[in-house]
């Protein structure tokens, strides 16, 4: 297990870094790819586990995929290429592989079983299995097809008309995918926006894709063309960098390339609210994506409170806000973010017992947390739990507190970036 010792920061953080790949539509780039007719060339791919995990379920479906660091070519199988895997489908500890592959896995003609690790192993399937059996899809699995293992036989589906009582794209898009191949018309309707990447992805394949408010609508029997995908950086991990630049005293980071899908960007709204000074700067197109270049500077920070339709856009972000908001003048309240309990762990007790230990104020609440601050951070060995956002997380805490701050299990943060001490370490150079 690997164990860091965070530094503390002595004269700021300082440059400029271009943070690795979405992870969303790194996901994304290479099942659609797979799924297409023809070649799709793929750059700026994340390397991180995650990604690796849904390039190695593909090529057990018969894929060619050749990846060669951030660039990745499919020889596209198409949908009636893909073959009966020999063995069980990994998806290590990826929640994105396995609820967008099972949309994938519902309409073909044969069998497939799909595990993870410990952490995906407690994280509901129902959301998916639920409607895509209401689809005509033969799914089991542990309670009922509840939790992995999974066992999916696929065949002919038939279109639906969802209304998902959750925000999440990774329902949103299992459905959709299934719907490409279902007799008729498919339709998923969210109480508020997730993050629409298959949408825009799916455009780029060639696909229409019909938006109508809260509804996403797919009509069966389509086929995807190979297409060239361009990924902008992650704001997921920016999001860390954000934060550290916010809060450590004497600091200016510049970040290139960062995606900012209006889906995603919840991160620089909080941000704004609480005072920090952002910029957002030469805001352009890249692919089907909008990105920008960031800049904050150390920032006097206030408390707010965050719920309700900006939840879904910055879901991933909230470990790394919790921390931001123990150095705000007074309280923020973070609320409606019950999804946080079903992450790669229980983000909402995992981030509140830590922070507690290090001296922060804060509690849990049904919901979500309520953090009172400002509050100087102590010292301590925090860990992972083998979840990335966790990690990265207390590693923000040891930037810092004046004393010394431990991080177990740090192999972890590779599932989303892999080079997040390295990238520290440049800023304090
Ligand atoms: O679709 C996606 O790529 C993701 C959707 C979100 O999950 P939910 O769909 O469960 O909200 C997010 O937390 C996850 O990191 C990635
Ligand atoms: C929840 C996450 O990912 P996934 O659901 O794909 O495991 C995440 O990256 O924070």
């Amino acid at each position: 297990m690997e164990q860091q010792l965070v530094k503390v920061v002595s004269k700021g953080l300082n440059g400029c870094l271009s943070v690795p790949g979405d992870k969303s539509i790194s996901h994304r780039a290479v099942m659609f790819g797979s799924i297409a007719k023809g070649r799709t060339e793929v750059t700026g791919f994340l390397t991180g586990e995650d990604c690796l995990s849904t390039i190695k379920c593909m090529e057990k479906l018969g894929v060619t995929i050749e990846q060669d660091g951030d660039k990745v070519s499919i020889e596209g199988a198409g949908f009636d290429g893909l073959k009966e895997p020999t063995g069980v489908l990994d998806v290590g500890n990826s929640g994105t592989t396995i609820r967008l592959i099972s949309g994938i896995l519902s309409s073909l003609p044969f069998s497939s079983v799909l595990v993870g690790d410990d952490s995906i192993a407690k994280r509901p399937m129902a959301r998916v299995t639920g409607p895509l059996k209401m689809m005509n899809a033969t799914i089991d699995g542990r309670e009922h097809g509840q939790y992995t293992p999974l066992f999916i036989r696929g065949g002919h589906l038939n279109g639906v008309n969802f209304v998902s009582p959750i925000a999440s794209a990774q329902v949103k898009s299992s459905i959709l995918l299934a719907g490409l191949r279902a007799k008729g018309k498919t339709t998923v309707t969210e109480p508020h926006r997730s993050r629409d990447h298959t949408e825009r992805m799916l455009k780029a394949f060639g696909v229409d894709v019909e938006v109508n408010g809260l509804s996403v609508s797919i009509q069966g029997g389509q086929e995807l063309e190979g297409a060239n995908i361009p990924i902008p950086g992650d704001i997921s991990s920016a999001a860390f960098m954000l934060v550290a630049g916010a809060m450590v005293p004497n600091s200016e980071i510049t970040l290139t390339n960062v995606g900012v899908n209006p889906t995603r960007t919840g991160i620089l709204d909080v941000l704004i609210e609480m005072g920090a000074d952002l910029v957002v700067a030469d805001e352009k197109l890249f692919g089907q994506e909008p990105v920008a270049t960031l800049t904050i500077k150390t920032s006097q920070l206030k408390g707010i409170t965050i719920g309700g339709e900006i939840i879904p856009r910055l879901i991933d972000e909230i470990p790394a806000i919790a921390v931001l908001a123990t150095q705000a003048e007074g309280t923020t309240i973070i609320k409606d973010a019950e999804e946080l309990k079903v992450k790669e762990t229980n983000r909402i007790d995992t981030m509140v017992n830590q922070l507690k230990q290090l001296g922060a104020n804060i509690e849990a609440t049904e919901d979500g947390m309520k953090i009172t601050g400002p509050t100087p951070l102590k010292g301590g060995t925090m860990q992972s739990y083998g979840d990335h956002r966790i990690g990265m997380a207390m590693a923000l805490c040891g930037l810092i507190s004046k004393e010394k701050v431990y991080v177990k299990d740090t192999e972890a943060i590779a599932v989303s970036y892999p080079s997040f001490f390295k990238d520290l370490e440049k800023l304090m150079e």
